[in-house]
């Protein structure tokens, strides 16, 4: 990595240069601290930061400005898991490495990341400060608490002046909304399904319907984020509407049209609520965000959700975008089995997704995945029991289990079947059912090959060469997890252990040709989003070109 006005240090141990020209023990006070360096700046100040940079999923981003390397982008991501938020580890390094507030703050202005600017400006030189001014929603405030004043970023109320006070108090800054979680059994998610589709069983009449604390955007604001719902600004059309790309308070959001009519059925309209619900408590980093609502409009209601500029894995894996190499997807088949283990190991009752499938796992700008499609979403037996019987199946056929389809035992075993069969697809790119294979179903089919060699006949080309150690583990994890008896499949948290496994974290090899970008101007694709770098030889940094190659 290297700084530029930022000298590397080698050892742990931190100079602490004079940079402060005066001290103060409030920021805002006027004898202001000048803060050089970030790791001069007060822990509560970085931790909101990072705290903001983690639900926002910015961290990424700054540390590609920062330039770090892509292979320790990736262990701040697995750190993160033992030591805090990827983002604490980011500017935790970056401090270590001497970087300066100032240049933090040149790139938040960069990704045009204003909340992060804001938190940081009472130490940074002033003379930065004029670049907030394309920040309509900030004001120039001097007290912690204070600088809370811009508008929460999608997806996060702000504190109310109650909690903010409460926050002061004790010293912290304590983000609604962000990374931690609450916890709701499924009778407090939808609390008010039953007079919802009583009164309104025959259309989305959603002034009936506690929203609780998603935020309500006005239509306008969408209609303008959209370019006026602009037919080139489509993304892709669902059985529930039509999907715009917008770009809405400084964010890329993906903004679902719900088609509303008479005719609409009451499932719909209970699936559209159910997701609402679930999202809405279930804030996780593989978890789809939901921004807000608008229902200012009924009879244009639409649902805000953060942009996926990778698309789904279904696109990926059809090739309507460019196919993902054995890296990538190890980094997709871990981030799915993350956000199924966050389901399945909620406390007290586990979720079921129910409709776990490659169109509904969406790929970010690092094409980390995150589950969407909470509409079919159901509470699970209670922890001391195996399965809960319910009334009827809903989900996508050939990705569910006999036990749930013939016998309509519900567990969350279900989508650990459903991950199996993705994992295949994966792994073989052949389809989950295809009348003209001999044997139809895919997990079956794979199964009924007689040894290593005869599956690997069957590994994706399109993968890349190289790869086998992931083909192999993703196909003995996919029939062990596609077993017919349920009893026979790993649980989330086995799955996740195993797909940890190093063997999969080396594999640098698979990177597809017609798909490199070796353009030395192109800093953020260098820098951040689409480049991969070879563990194996880290002088080697290879670029995969992404469809919004910018
Ligand atoms: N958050 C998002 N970011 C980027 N693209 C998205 C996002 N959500 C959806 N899309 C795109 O829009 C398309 C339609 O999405 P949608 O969720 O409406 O349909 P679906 O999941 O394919 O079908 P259904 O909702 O009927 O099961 C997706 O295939 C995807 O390409």
């Amino acid at each position: 990595m290297s700084l530029g006005d930022s000298p590397r240090l080698s050892g742990m141990a931190l100079p602490r240069p004079n940079s402060r020209t005066t001290v103060s023990s409030s920021p805002g006070s006027q004898e202001r601290t000048r803060y050089r360096y970030l790791h001069e700046v007060p822990f509560t100040v970085l931790h909101e930061l990072a705290q903001h940079l983690n639900a926002d999923r910015k961290w990424p981003l700054l540390a590609g400005y920062m330039k770090f390397t892509n292979t320790e982008i990736g262990n701040f991501e697995i750190a993160s898991l033992r030591d805090g938020g990827p983002a604490q580890m980011v500017l935790r390094t970056y401090a270590q490495r001497l970087g300066t507030t100032s240049r933090i703050f040149k790139y938040l202005h960069k990704m045009q990341y204003f909340i992060g600017m804001n938190i940081i400006k009472n130490y940074v030189d002033p003379s930065l400060w004029g670049l907030l001014e394309g920040d309509n929603s900030s004001e120039v405030t001097s007290g912690v608490s204070e600088r809370y004043r811009p508008s929460a970023p999608p997806g996060m109320s702000r504190a109310t002046g109650r909690e903010a006070e409460i926050n002061n108090m004790n010293g912290l800054i304590q983000l609604p909304n962000s990374n931690r979680i609450r916890v709701m059994s499924m009778a407090e998610i939808l609390p008010r399904s039953g007079s919802l589709l009583h009164d309104n069983a025959q259309r989305f009449n959603f002034l009936d319907i506690d929203l609780g604390s998603i935020e309500k955007i006005p239509h306008a604001d969408l209609a303008e984020a959209t370019q006026g719902f602009n037919e080139q600004k489509i993304l892709g059309r669902g059985g529930f509407g039509i999907v715009y790309r917008g770009y809405w308070k400084y964010t890329d959001v993906a903004i679902k049209k719900l088609k509303v009519s008479a005719s609409r059925s009451l499932e719909h309209v209970r699936q559209v609520f159910t997701e609402l619900k679930v999202l809405e408590k279930c804030r996780f980093d593989n978890i789809l965000n939901l921004y807000g609502v608008s229902i200012d409009k009924p009879d244009e209601a639409c649902l805000v959700y953060q942009f996926m500029p990778g698309g789904s894995l279904d696109d990926r894996l059809r090739r309507k975008t460019p196919p993902l190499n054995w890296s990538q997807r190890t980094v997709v088949a871990r981030g799915t089995a993350r956000g199924l283990n966050f389901l399945h190991t909620l406390p007290g009752t586990p979720l079921v997704h129910g409709d776990i499938k490659p169109a509904n796992i969406l790929l970010d700008i690092n094409l980390e995945p995150k589950l969407g499609d909470f509409g079919l979403t159901r509470e699970g037996p209670a922890n001391d029991q195996t399965h809960r019987f319910v009334s009827r199946v809903h989900g996508t056929r050939c990705y569910l289990p006999e036990e749930y389809v013939k016998d309509r035992r519900l567990s969350p075993k279900v989508d650990v079947y459903s991950f199996g069969l993705v994992l295949l697809e994966m792994a073989t790119c052949l389809k989950i059912y295809d009348e003209r294979r001999p044997i139809k179903k895919l997990n079956e089919y794979i199964r009924s090959l007689r040894n290593d060699n005869e599956r690997r006949e069957h590994k994706d080309p399109y993968g890349g060469e190289g790869g086998l150690p992931t083909f192999d583990i993703f196909v003995e994890l996919g029939l062990r997890c596609s077993a017919l008896d349920k009893k026979d499949r790993p649980d989330m948290d086995e799955i996740l252990g195993i797909l940890m496994n190093e063997r999969l974290s080396q594999n640098c090899e698979g990177f597809i040709p017609g798909y490199l970008c070796y353009d030395p101007q192109c800093v953020v694709i260098n820098g951040a989003y689409a480049s991969w770098s070879c563990v194996c030889s880290d002088s080697v940094i290879m670029t995969i070109r992404l469809p919004q190659h910018p």
